[in-house]
């Protein structure tokens, strides 16, 4: 009896010392499992993000193809179309089936739609109509819509409020809209933000060329053809910047893509937006001047410009405010923010600061943009504080 009482006793302290020994391994094991955390890959987001980025690119070509493209104005005086609304539609609906759980961010809302029957009806026509030609594809982003109160519904799922935790997705399902209705550049754009920082980012530029290698050229409209034009960038965070082919068949595979290096500033190529009240040419064209750039800017509509630097077909994107008060929403920003850091370049506002994504849908604590190659940026941002008189 003693003797079994004993040797229970023993077993038991030697189970308890055996416990007490493996305490500072399982530590260091959750210690690893949280390093290895953040090192996510994002590799599925960044996939369903492309097909749905095309998805959405395909209609909003088809829409420009057509006479109706239903423009209303926003009570900013900014214009919305059938493109807008509808390729928001098709983003969300493709977000909300294969992660229903994150929040959205997107620039359009569909009150007007809800009295608008007619314009609703007009949108649901070319929604209904889009399809991915790769079956597989297709079923990946959910398929089609099932009918047009759920599509307005899905319009109105992008209202979250943002913020700093957490998986948010930000669309700008028509970057550049005055671009769009001018046959000139813009963006469907796509990014991913998990506790206030881009993951993943997808900018669909159906008018610019496919060709990594193009110059960059001016672009504001017209002489639209098809063809040779067309291309989908995609970043995820650490893994680089990629550009592809964007056409209406099955994904390309991406091909690397790198800012230009920069040996003498006086020789970049600078671009800025096409609209004046949209960022200073005045205060751009001096700050180009100081730095000895004698290269006409290139003025173009939409992320378009991020797209452009990050392959090197340009150099620089200076946007700087026109007014105090405007705050630049995320959307106009997210996505090419990751595809240019990736490419080696570096973004940040007029005062240096990174833009920072976590403070809502707009960008509070930011003012202006200065997106320039690693290298030469802090060159370029000494010429803006210089001109716009930003306290180092
Ligand atoms: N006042 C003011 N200041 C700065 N930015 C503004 C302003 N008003 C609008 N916007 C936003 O500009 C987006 C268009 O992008 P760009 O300026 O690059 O293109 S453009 O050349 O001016 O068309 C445009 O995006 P879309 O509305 O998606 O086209 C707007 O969100
Ligand atoms: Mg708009
Ligand atoms: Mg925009
Ligand atoms: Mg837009």
């Amino acid at each position: 009896m003693s003797y079994k009482l004993t040797l229970r006793t023993l077993t038991l302290v030697s189970t308890l010392i055996l416990a007490l020994s493996l305490i500072p391994t399982l530590r260091r094991l959750t210690l690893l499992t949280h390093h290895i955390a953040p090192t996510m890959t994002y590799t599925r987001e960044q996939q369903i993000a492309l097909l749905a980025v095309q998805r959405a690119a395909i209609l909003t070509k088809a829409v420009y193809k057509t006479s109706a493209k239903g423009t209303l104005s926003k009570s900013d005086a900014s214009p919305v179309t059938v493109g807008d609304f509808g390729a928001q539609a098709l983003i969300i609906s493709a977000l909300k089936h294969n992660f229903p759980d994150d929040e959205i961010v997107a620039e359009e809302e569909a009150s007007d739609l809800r009295s608008n029957t007619a314009l609703r009806d007009q949108i649901w026509a070319h929604v209904q109509e889009t399809r991915l030609q790769d079956e597989d594809a297709e079923k990946e982003l959910g398929g089609p819509i099932p009918s047009v109160e759920r599509m307005v519904d899905v319009i109105d799922m992008g209202g979250s409020k943002g913020g700093a935790s957490g998986r948010i997705w930000t669309i700008d399902p028509i970057d550049g809209t005055k671009g769009f209705l001018r046959g000139g550049q813009y963006a469907v754009c796509l990014a991913l933000l998990v506790d206030g920082q881009v993951k993943v980012g997808v900018l669909g530029c159906p008018n610019l060329p496919v060709d990594d290698t193009a110059r960059l050229e001016a672009s504001i409209g017209q002489d639209q053809t098809d063809e040779g034009k067309g291309v989908l960038f995609s970043a995820i965070e650490g893994q680089g910047a990629l550009s592809r082919p964007l056409t209406d068949g099955p994904l390309a595979d991406g091909k690397k893509i790198a800012m230009r290096g920069v040996t003498d500033i006086a020789k970049a190529i600078f671009c800025e937006s096409v609209e004046a009240g949209h960022s200073s040419h005045g205060d751009q064209a001096a700050i180009a001047k100081k730095l000895g750039i004698t290269n006409a800017s290139v003025r173009m509509d939409s992320q378009a410009k991020y797209g452009s630097i990050a392959r090197g077909a340009g150099d620089l994107y200076l946007r700087l405010p026109v007014s105090q008060t405007y705050q630049e929403k995320i959307w106009d920003h997210a996505a090419g923010v990751v595809i240019v850091n990736e490419a080696g370049g570096k973004v940040t506002d007029v005062a240096g600061k990174p833009l920072d994504f976590s403070k809502g849908r707009t960008l509070a604590d930011n003012k202006g943009v200065v997106a320039a190659p690693k290298d030469v940026h802090e060159q370029v941002l000494a010429a803006v504080k210089d001109v716009l008189g930003v306290k180092a």
